[in-house]
C-alpha cells in the first residue's frame, strides 16, 4: 500500500519568507511530477504567488470579519481561522479523497504532500484554539510535518538566533509534531554558522564572546538596552544554549534560498526522516492519546447514564408509594417530576442502547414498572394530538383543538372576531356604496352647503366612489380568506403569515383597520368644524371597525401578544411601549 500523504505546514515569523519558500517547494514538486495538494490558511494575504487547492480566502472575506465583529487585523485573522475551522472535517474528507488512490485510474500517482501556508501571525495560529483544531485534525489523518521557517540573515546574531530557537520550542511543545528548522534566504547568508551553533556548542560560545568583545550587547549605561554591558545578556544566552541542546537533538535543520531553490532537495530528505519519525513515535502516541480520550468519554457516559437510571427507578418507586396509579399531580412539581420521567423513557425509547449499561441499571430499566410506561404511552398519544411546533399558532392551536371539540374559548373567540370584522368591514363599505350607487344625487345633495342639483360629474364620482368601496369589499373578504377562494380548501383560513391559504389575511387586517382609523379621524374633523350627522355614523362605525381590526392584530394573529407556549403576556414586552429588560431576559432564555 502506498504510503499516505505527508502533510508540511509552514509557519514562521513575518516576512520569514513562509509564501516564497511555498512558492518554491510548489514548483519543485510540480517539475518532479509529484503534484501537491495545497492550502492557504492566511486570510489577510493579498494575493499568493501560488495555485492553491483550498483557500480560506474563498469562504471567508477577511476584511467582512474585521468590519462585521469590529475587530483590528490580528483578531480578523483570528476570526476567520475559527470560522474556518468549523469546516475542519470536510476539508479533511475532501483531502482523503484526493490523497487516495484513484480507483477509475490506477496508474494515476496520488498526491504524496499536502503543502499548507499559514498566517504571518505566527502565534495567532499556533496558540489559538482553530489553530490546534486544524493542526490535530490534519495529524490524525496523515502524517504532518512543522516546516518552521527562519529568515536567516536576521538570525545570525547570537541573541536574534536564541529568540528564533526560543520560539520554535515553544512551537515544538505546543503541537507535538516533529519539526524541521528552514533556515531560508541562504543567497544572503550561509546557514552554516547555524548548523555550527546547533551542533558545537564551543562554536557558539566563541561566536557569543566575540559578539561580547565587539559591544553588540552595548556597554553599561549605553545604548544595549536592559542587562547591557553587565554580562548578563551573555551568560543568559549561555545557560540558554545549554538548556536547548536537548532540544536541539529532535530537530532536522536545513539551510534553503527559496529564491535560488538552493537545499530544497534537502528539505524534502528531511521532509521524509520527518514522516518516518511521525509514523516511528508520534503516531502511536497520537492513538494512545485518542484511545484514552475515548475511554474517558465512554467512562463518562456510562457514569451519566447510570445515574440518570438511578434517578429514575428512585423517582418511580418513590411515586408508587405515594400515590395510587388513578390519582394526577397534585403539587407543580409532582407534575414536573411526571413529565421528566416521560422524557426519560421517551429518550430510552428513541435514543440508547440498554446493551452498555451497568447491570444494576438494566435490571432497574427492565424491571421498569407499568405505570410509568403506561404514562410515556399516554403521553406519545396525547403528544401526536397535540399541535406540533410548526401549528402552534394562536389560531392554529384553536382549530385543531376545535376539531376534537374542545375548543378553548379564549382562542374560539379569537375566531370568532376575525370573521365578525372581516364581514363587518365588508358591510359597513357596503352599505356606503350601495348608498353612493344607487342614490348619488341624493348622497351629494346631503354633503352640499347649498342647496341644488348635484352636477353630472358629482354624480359620477359618487357613484365611482361607491364601486370602489364595494371592490374593497369585495377584496376584504377574499383576502382574508373569510370566503374560500377556491372549493378544494376544506379548512377555514387563519391569520398566520405562513398560512398558505390565506397569505394577505394579516396585512389585509392591518391595512383595513389603518383605513377605518384614518376615515373615522377623517370624518371627526368634518363632524368636529360642520356638525352633520353623517359625519358623526361615519366616525362611530370607522371607530368601532379599527378598534376590532386592532384587537385581532394584536390578540388574534400569529402575532398574537399572548405566548402559547409559555402563557405569558407578551404585551409587557411589546407594542406600544417595549420592555426592553423583559426582552433581554426572554432574549436570554432563546440563547439557552
Ligand atoms: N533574498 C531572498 N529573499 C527572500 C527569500 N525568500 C523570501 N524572500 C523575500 O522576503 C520577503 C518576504 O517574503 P514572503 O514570502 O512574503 O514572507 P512571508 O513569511 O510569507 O510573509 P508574511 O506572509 O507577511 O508573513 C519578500 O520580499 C521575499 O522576496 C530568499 O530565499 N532569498
Amino acid at each position: 500500500m502506498a504510503s499516505p500523504a505527508v502533510s508540511v505546514v509552514c509557519v514562521g515569523m513575518a516576512g520569514s519568507g513562509k509564501t516564497t519558500f511555498m512558492q518554491r517547494i510548489n514548483s519543485h514538486l510540480h517539475s518532479k511530477k509529484t503534484v501537491p495538494y495545497v492550502l492557504n490558511l492566511d486570510p489577510a494575504v493579498h494575493s499568493v504567488p501560488f495555485d492553491s487547492n483550498i483557500d480560506i480566502r474563498d469562504s471567508i472575506n477577511y476584511k467582512e470579519v474585521m468590519k462585521q465583529y469590529n475587530l483590528g487585523p490580528n483578531g480578523g485573522i483570528l476570526t476567520s481561522l475559527n470560522l474556518f475551522a468549523t469546516k475542519v472535517d470536510q476539508i479533511i474528507a475532501l483531502l482523503e479523497k484526493r490523497t487516495a488512490p484513484n480507483p477509475e485510474n490506477p496508474s494515476a500517482k496520488p498526491i504524496e504532500h499536502i503543502l499548507v501556508d499559514t498566517p504571518g501571525q505566527i502565534e495567532v495560529f499556533v496558540w489559538s484554539a482553530s489553530g490546534s483544531i486544524l493542526l490535530e485534525t490534519l495529524a490524525s489523518s496523515f502524517p504532518t510535518v512543522i516546516a518552521y521557517i527562519i529568515d536567516t540573515p536576521r538570525a545570525s546574531s547570537t541573541s536574534t538566533f536564541m529568540s528564533n530557537m526560543l520560539y520554535a520550542c515553544s512551537i515544538l511543545y505546543k503541537t507535538k509534531l516533529p519539526m524541521i528548522l528552514v533556515f531560508n534566504k541562504t543567497d544572503v547568508q550561509d546557514a552554516e554558522f547555524v548548523k555550527e551553533w546547533m551542533t558545537d556548542f564551543d562554536k557558539f560560545q566563541e561566536a557569543l564572546r566575540k559578539e561580547e568583545e565587539s559591544g553588540v550587547f552595548g556597554s553599561e549605561g549605553g545604548v544595549g538596552g536592559f542587562g547591557a554591558g553587565s554580562g548578563y545578556m551573555g551568560s543568559l544566552l549561555n545557560s540558554m544554549s545549554l538548556m536547548l541542546e536537548e532540544f536541539y537533538r529532535h530537530l532536522s535543520v536545513v539551510g534553503v534560498s527559496s529564491m535560488t531553490g538552493d537545499g530544497v532537495d534537502e528539505f524534502f530528505e528531511a521532509v521524509e526522516t520527518k514522516r518516518q519519525e511521525f509514523e516511528r513515535d508520534y503516531k502511536p502516541e497520537l492513538e494512545r492519546k485518542k484511545k484514552e480520550r475515548e475511554e474517558t468519554k465512554a467512562n463518562q457516559r456510562d457514569i451519566e447514564l447510570g445515574k440518570l437510571m438511578k434517578d429514575m427507578s428512585v423517582s418511580s418507586s418513590g411515586r408508587r408509594e405515594r400515590k395510587g396509579p388513578e390519582t394526577g399531580p397534585e403539587t407543580v412539581s409532582e407534575a414536573e417530576d411526571e413529565e421528566e420521567d416521560d422524557i426519560i423513557k421517551r429518550g430510552l425509547a428513541y435514543g440508547e442502547d440498554n446493551s452498555d449499561l451497568d447491570d444494576d441499571y438494566a435490571e432497574a430499566a427492565a424491571d421498569d414498572d407499568n405505570g410509568l410506561s403506561q404514562r410515556y404511552k399516554e403521553a406519545l398519544a396525547g403528544s401526536q394530538n397535540a399541535p406540533s411546533d410548526q401549528d402552534n399558532s394562536f389560531t392554529r392551536y384553536l382549530r385543531a383543538s376545535g376539531m376534537n371539540l374542545n375548543c378553548n374559548s379564549a382562542s374560539e373567540l379569537g375566531e370568532v372576531v376575525f370573521h365578525a370584522y372581516t364581514f363587518s368591514t365588508a358591510a359597513w363599505l357596503s352599505l356606503q356604496s350601495v348608498s353612493l350607487i344607487t342614490g348619488p344625487s341624493m348622497v351629494v345633495a346631503m354633503l352640499l352647503d347649498e342647496t341644488r342639483p348635484a352636477s353630472s360629474m358629482e354624480v359620477y364620482f359618487a357613484r365611482c366612489l361607491g364601486f370602489n368601496l364595494l371592490t374593497i369589499a369585495v377584496l376584504t373578504v377574499m383576502l382574508t380568506g373569510s370566503i374560500p377562494l377556491t372549493a378544494t380548501v376544506a379548512e377555514p383560513v387563519s391569520t398566520e403569515d405562513s398560512d398558505p391559504k390565506a397569505p394577505y389575511a394579516l396585512p389585509t387586517l392591518m391595512v383595513t383597520s389603518a383605513f377605518h382609523a384614518a376615515s373615522a379621524f377623517y370624518a371627526y374633523t368634518f363632524y368636529a368644524t360642520g356638525g352633520q350627522g353623517a359625519f358623526a355614523l361615519s366616525v362611530l362605525g370607522n371607530s368601532v371597525l379599527a378598534a376590532i381590526g386592532l384587537w385581532c392584530v394584536l390578540f388574534a394573529s400569529s402575532n398574537g401578544k399572548i405566548s402559547r407556549r409559555t402563557g405569558a403576556d407578551k404585551r409587557t414586552t411589546g407594542f406600544p411601549f417595549a420592555n426592553s429588560e423583559a426582552a433581554k431576559k426572554h432574549a436570554g432564555k432563546k440563547a439557552f
